[in-house]
């Protein structure tokens, strides 16, 4: 099976410093996420969890960069996101970080080679497309499916579809968006251990939002928020089941802050 080159060492992928995002609702403002600080490591597999509304795709989004915070700061490889204009953002985000949805986002038309190599062609690097395509492939299990369209694909192929999307810029920091929300339990546990198979044999940063625990227990580490704050967090080796993982995720939950 086909290796592919570990991205270049970045020593605090991920830096929150008390960001705030606030979203109007008709009259109302609605506070998303409240003066969040957080730190993501080098290599480092993050889970972030909360009920509905808690936050989590907010944050997940001013890292990537999709939202703006209001207030703070969100540095991503010690450039903070705040310094660049929309355009030098977009640049950024297409180069350094990949980005994984629930629904997986594929362009229905294209098949998944060309879904795939999609980020290399819009960032005029269409040239590095036949060398990064057949190892990411390969490494996926979906050399045998690259001709065939998203409507001919399971859904479990589809999200490694649209993982290989987001590796192919070779991107040190991956954020995914409940990954295996639209998955059955046994593909979205698949879809887990290819995360943290990236992790530790690419030594990518990955951080997903789930509210899931049975996804949750392939972190490291697991931020839990509640009314867009950081309740608390803890490492998932002090809790290797799910079912310990959700007795504690609950305990803490309830005993937080109302
Ligand atoms: N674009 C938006 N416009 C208005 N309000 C928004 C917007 N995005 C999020 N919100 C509000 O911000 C709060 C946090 O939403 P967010 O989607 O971050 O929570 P979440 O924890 O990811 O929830 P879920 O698990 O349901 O996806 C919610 O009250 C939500 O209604």
């Amino acid at each position: 099976m086909a290796t592919l080159t570990a991205p270049p060492a970045l020593q605090t992928p991920v830096r929150a410093d008390n960001v705030t995002k606030r979203f109007r609702q008709g009259e109302a403002v609605v506070e998303a996420i409240k003066g969040v600080s957080l730190t993501v490591h080098d290599g480092e597999f993050v889970a972030i969890m909360g009920a509905s509304g808690s936050g989590k795709s907010t944050l997940l989004h001013t890292m990537a960069g999709l939202t703006r915070p209001d207030e703070g700061r969100m540095a991503i490889a010690d450039t903070d996101l705040s310094s660049l204009s929309d355009a030098k953002l977009t640049r950024f985000r297409r180069r350094k970080i990949g980005l994984v949805f629930q629904a997986f986002n594929l362009i229905p038309t294209l098949t998944a080679e060309e879904n795939v190599t999609l980020p290399l062609m819009t960032d005029g690097r269409g040239s590095q497309a036949a060398e990064r395509l057949d190892p990411l492939l390969d490494r996926l299990g979906l050399t045998p499916r690259r001709r065939h369209r998203p409507d001919a694909m399971s859904g479990g192929e589809q999200q490694r579809v649209a993982i290989a999307r987001a590796l192919i810029t070779d991107p040190a920091l991956v954020l995914a968006d409940e990954p295996t929300g639209s998955l059955d339990s046994v593909t979205g546990q698949t879809i887990c251990r290819l995360l943290k198979e990236l992790c530790e044999e690419q030594k990518r940063t990955i951080v997903v939002v789930t509210h899931e625990p049975s996804v949750a227990v392939w972190a490291s580490r697991v931020v839990v928020m509640k009314d867009g704050r950081v309740l608390t967090e803890f490492r998932t080796a002090d809790f290797p089941t799910a079912e310990l993982l959700t007795a504690h995720y609950q305990h803490v939950v309830n005993a937080g802050p109302a």
